[in-house]
């Protein structure tokens, strides 16, 4: 058993990586657009910011979190004081995606910290600025090597895979998911798949077109649709629809002009493959918006395409992109058929003023989570879990949630030794009417 790191190491390993990542923030955010060209101020909002905060809150709350919780003692065991107690896991795997390199790197690699287990991280190769500096910080924070960074492509993650973990922390695509969670069955590691899936967007006939055509928009061009909770596609009521369609382009050109190529505020597609592959879901499609594309700098305006069908290419897998297919609905049944053909998604969002859909809507379908009226920021509240279900992922995460994934929660009754009721003890002879009148009374 790995020596476990004390609390008052753990807690000045993050107050020093708070330190080191402030010191660094600005070569973190050049790291994200020599990537992929990834805006300063989405690198500032979903990127180091986002770490920065969920660093400060655990700082605050990790003596709190890590203490021994007095729980409520059973009658059956009196006299007793019963306790859960938070153990490091060991050392643990985080393997993290290209999307938001910096983000889903560190934070599961904080709480992992905070829990009180030894660290081996390896980012994606999709993304090697960013790769880089996360290095350099660790380095600089972690002198000890409680935390280790190990950079390299999938190859050197199926490498890793091979090793025994106590715990694998993977965000990334369904398939790969299913291949870490083949490799953790092995050692019978427990895991926490962040995963992703097709996100429908539905706008009914009472919603707000506009505001929802701006706050959509937002979802989808953020990270040039990179997102694994972006709206994937969107459902509109049939009588909303051409309304719809023109605030969305409106929107998107009142955010990036009307030639987003030149615009400073969006992104690019990762690398050649996924360009690729996005260029591919455009294939005998009527686009509404966009389409234009430019393959020296992996640029892919917004586009919006009109009605796919159900089995064209962009509506059978995970668009990751930015592509917004617009199908339009007149009944519930419509929504149904086309939600619940697919596996259970990351998000689902849903625009409308109708409280009683609302809740018809929470009841019928299942989902990682998501907003009613808004897009992607259930991501913000850290008292929220994240993560996804059946095919998006397993176990969630943010804020104290964090923290609990890498524990261990272990029962400990403390007994006391004054008194010791003998009912309990064989011979059982004549005990059984007793203890059936009280296991009934408890
Ligand atoms: N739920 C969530 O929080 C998120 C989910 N996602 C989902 O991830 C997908 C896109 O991200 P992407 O990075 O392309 O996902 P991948 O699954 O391709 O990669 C994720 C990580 O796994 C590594 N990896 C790739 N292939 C293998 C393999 N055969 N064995 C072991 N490890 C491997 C990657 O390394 P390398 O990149 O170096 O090849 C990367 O570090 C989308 O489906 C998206 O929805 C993305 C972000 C967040
Ligand atoms: C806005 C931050 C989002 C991070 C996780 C994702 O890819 O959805």
């Amino acid at each position: 058993m790995n020596k476990i790191i004390d609390l008052k190491q753990r807690k000045e390993s993050l107050k020093k990586l708070l330190y080191v990542i402030t010191k660094y923030e600005e070569e973190i955010i050049k790291a994200l657009y020599n990537d992929f060209k990834k805006p300063a101020f989405e690198a500032v909002l979903t990127e180091t910011n986002y770490v920065i905060s969920d660093l400060k809150e655990t700082i605050k709350n990790i003596n709190s979190w890590a203490k021994p919780k007095k729980v409520s003692a059973s009658l059956l065991n009196f006299p007793s004081s019963d306790y859960v107690y938070s153990e490091p896991y060991g050392h643990v795997l985080i393997l993290s995606p290209w999307n938001y390199p910096f983000q889903l790197a560190l934070c599961p690699l904080v709480a992992a910290v905070a829990a009180g287990n030894k660290v081996t991280l390896k980012p994606s190769e999709l993304t090697p600025h960013t790769a880089a500096i996360i290095s350099k910080i660790i380095i600089e924070t972690f002198p000890v090597k409680e935390v280790v960074v190990v950079t390299g492509d999938a190859t050197v993650a199926t490498e890793l895979l091979k090793k025994r973990w106590d715990y694998i922390f993977f965000t990334g695509s369904v398939a790969v998911g299913k291949i870490v969670a083949k490799a953790a069955a092995e050692n019978l590691t427990p895991v926490t798949l962040e995963l992703g899936g097709k996100s429908p967007c539905i706008v009914d006939e009472t919603a707000n077109l506009e505001l929802s055509a701006r706050r959509i928009v937002w979802g989808k061009i953020i990270n040039a649709g990179q997102t694994c909770v972006a709206p994937d596609y969107i459902l509109v009521h049939h009588k909303m629809k051409d309304t719809l369609v023109k605030f969305l382009i409106l929107e998107i050109e009142k955010a990036l002009g009307t030639n987003p190529e030149e615009s400073p505020d969006y992104a690019r597609i990762i690398n050649l493959k996924n360009w690729e592959r996005q260029l591919s879901l455009l294939e005998n499609q009527k686009t509404l918006l966009g389409g234009k594309s430019n393959k020296e700098s992996l640029y892919l305006a917004p586009t919006l395409l009109d009605e796919p069908k159900m089995d064209s290419k962009v509506m059978q897998e995970e668009i990751f992109g930015p592509i917004l297919p617009i199908l339009s609905y007149k009944t519930k049944a419509d929504i149904e058929k086309i939600i619940l053909s697919f596996e259970k998604p990351l998000s689902l969002y849903l625009f409308t003023q109708n409280k009683s859909f609302v809740d018809e809507v929470l009841q019928k379908y299942s989902f990682g989570g998501g907003c009613i009226n808004d897009t992607v920021i259930h991501l913000v509240n850290n008292k929220l879990p994240f993560g996804g279900v059946g095919n998006s992922g397993m176990g969630a995460y943010h804020g104290k949630l964090s923290f609990d994934i890498f524990s261990h929660k272990k029962a400990i009754v403390k007994r006391g030794t004054w008194l010791d009721l003998p009912l309990r003890y064989a011979p059982y002879k004549d005990k059984l009417q007793t203890i059936q009148k009280l296991l009934k009374w408890i």
